[in-house]
């Protein structure tokens, strides 16, 4: 049997329900199993998966080869260079406004080849999990290829539930750290005070507490967003609470209506996703998507799939996106993903990104 992490959940998978979101929901109403976890993927319109666990004590490491730093390579899809041009292109359609498109999220895949196996409990045991969720879920299996895992830490709640009160945590508009105290502080400093960022999260915030508040009887954020940190980034946040109007609702239909939100598509939805569709070139599959876990009580905690890689044997893929607006600064975005890459890439132990030639 498989064994799987998130958060604080640990133990083995005794099923597996695959599909659709709202098909998810309906299992998981329906079931009389205690706690389902499991995962959805970005684009509404492919399966995702829910495990019914085994809990088992505390997951040690397997003994799979950990990823050995000398002989590993690493190849940006798309090259840098490549998602500059992505980026400017649609700072071009943003500010042409043809479409009304305000917001779209870019993103771009950094792929590890190792010379053996990757264990992903290896990686997940050195992954940061401070404020963070940490997660290594085994993907449902293809066949005839290796066993994939989804395996990261994220930073970003995207709703939970518990008796009726709801609380989501929406990040937009991001700045790398510094081991630099006073460079730190000054990095933190110019995102808050940045127009650009501040719109950027303004847009993410404004639609969740749309898709919220005609189901809640009170629903509370914050005048303007506060700073978040992570080991490598500062993002702007902002803290949603509400109770909902009927405390019944289940988590997951609450996760349906609001995924994705324009923290990993855009605004209008419908424009941003012709346009991510249009513009990116990699396929996202559960990369900002949703993972957590519910029960049929209807309570639960999803966060988005963010700071994520995909494993596959010998191969992994990790994944990175930006937010772009009209005056988004195309090689801003691609040191922005670069950054966001660094959590999962110091996990794998394999050194910084190559410089470009
Ligand atoms: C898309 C990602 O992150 C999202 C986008 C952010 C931004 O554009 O500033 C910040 C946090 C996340 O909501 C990612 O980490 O890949």
């Amino acid at each position: 049997m498989q064994p799987f992490r998130l958060g604080e959940r640990a133990g083995v998978v005794r099923g597996r329900i695959v599909g659709r979101i709202e098909a998810l929901a309906e299992a998981v109403s329906d079931s009389a199993a205690a706690t389902f976890v499991g995962a959805i993927p970005f684009d509404r319109r492919e399966d995702g998966f829910l495990l019914t666990p085994e809990p088992t004590g505390p997951w040690t490491p397997g003994s799979g080869d950990p990823v050995r730093r000398p002989s590993v390579r690493l190849r940006q899809v798309p090259a840098p260079e490549d998602y500059a041009a992505q980026v400017d292109a649609l700072t071009r359609r943003i500010a042409a406004a043809g479409d009304g498109l305000r917001k779209a999220v870019i993103a771009r895949t950094l792929e590890i080849e190792a010379p053996d196996i990757i264990d992903p409990f290896f990686v997940h045991a050195r992954l940061n999990g401070d404020a963070t969720m940490r997660y290594c879920l085994p993907l449902p299996p293809l066949d005839g290829a290796p066993q994939r895992w989804l395996l990261g830490a994220t930073p970003e709640l995207l709703l939970s539930k518990r008796q009726g009160k709801i609380a989501s945590h929406p990040l937009a508009g991001s700045a790398r750290r510094s081991a630099d105290a006073v460079e730190d502080r000054a990095a933190a400093e110019r995102l808050l005070a940045s127009g650009k960022d501040r719109h950027e999260h303004a847009l993410v915030v404004e639609y969740v507490l749309d898709v919220l508040a005609p189901h809640c009887s009170h629903l509370h954020a914050p005048e303007g967003p506060s700073l978040e940190a992570t080991q490598s980034m500062w993002h702007l946040g902002t803290r949603i609470e509400g109770v909902l109007k009927d405390p019944s609702t289940p988590c997951l239909d609450l996760v349906g209506l609001l995924h994705p939100t324009p923290a990993v598509a855009g605004v209008p939805l419908a424009a941003a996703l012709v346009a991510i569709a249009e513009t990116e070139t990699i396929r996202r599959g559960f990369y900002a998507g949703a993972v957590g876990w519910a029960n049929a009580a209807g309570d639960g905690a999803w966060h988005v799939t963010l700071r994520c890689s995909e494993i596959e044997g010998r191969h992994a893929r990790l994944f990175a996106g930006a937010g772009i607006v009209a005056d988004s600064v195309p090689q801003g975005e691609v040191e922005e993903t670069e950054a966001k890459f660094q959590a999962m890439l110091s996990a794998f132990d394999c050194g910084p990104l190559p410089s470009p030639n």
